[in-house]
């Protein structure tokens, strides 16, 4: 199955929470890292890419809208243009694989969903776009879900450690340095010099080697 998948990108200072331990070069540059993931597995797929982004941007291997609007307005202007199902899947969920993205686009529901951690959402599988309306932001995961029900729409939630870990915070760090072998954003961790660090009490962090360059 072919379909087009919607990547929402902001290239200009994003990733503020992260700016305890990046610079706002050094985002743009992680940022694009990630990107690089998504759309690598969304090719993998079989799906086209659209990114639509805050700020002009080129990638050979997707197209570009760029809108100014808010994330929520840009992404309802996008599903009105959609005549066939479509896929929203944020820019910063670098372990997605394509296999992942095939169990979405495969659900025999009118729409399948990935929860983000913390009440946010990863992706959304649409079958008819055109009636449903995105809000993103706070627990947007029961909002969709809402949404969902008052399209009439049947609803598969998937429950995917890969697909639900978005990185928004230092913490989040930590799942691309273990689990992200062969992705661009843990190259770009680790070349910028961040590395598993234990606590004395055996709890998971990262830490950043200051002598290291960065990309
Ligand atoms: N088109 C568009 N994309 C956005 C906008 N804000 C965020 N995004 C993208 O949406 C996805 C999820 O956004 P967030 O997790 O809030 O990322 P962020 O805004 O860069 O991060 P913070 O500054 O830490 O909130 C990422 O792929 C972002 O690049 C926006 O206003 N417009
Ligand atoms: C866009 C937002 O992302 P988060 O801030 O939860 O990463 C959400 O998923 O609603």
């Amino acid at each position: 199955m072919y379909f087009h998948a919607l990547i929402p990108f902001k290239p200009v200072n994003p990733k503020t929470r992260l700016s305890c331990i990046l610079d706002q070069e050094e985002r743009e540059a992680f940022a694009r890292a990630m990107l690089e993931d998504v759309i690598a597995a969304v090719q993998k797929s079989g799906c086209s890419a659209t990114l639509l982004c805050t700020h002009p941007f080129k990638h050979e291997n997707a197209l570009i809208a760029v809108r100014k609007e808010s994330l929520n307005d840009a992404i309802n202007w996008a599903l009105k243009q959609f005549h066939c199902p479509a896929l929203i899947i944020m820019g910063d969920i670098p372990l997605v694989t394509a296999g992942d993205i095939q169990r979405l686009i495969r659900t025999e529901k009118d729409m399948s969903i990935v929860p983000g951690r913390g009440g946010g959402t990863n992706i959304i599988f649409l079958k008819k776009p055109q009636c449903f309306r995105a809000d993103y932001y706070g627990a947007s995961f029961l909002d969709h879900m809402r949404i969902a029900g008052e399209c009439n729409f049947s609803v598969e939630v998937i429950d995917s450690f890969r697909m639900s870990t978005d990185i928004d915070e230092k913490e989040d760090l930590v799942e691309i340095l273990i689990h992200g072998k062969g992705r661009k954003s843990r190259e770009y961790l680790e070349n910028s010099g961040f590395s598993l660090a234990i606590d004395e009490k055996g709890r998971v962090g990262v830490q950043r080697d200051a002598h290291k360059e960065t990309l």
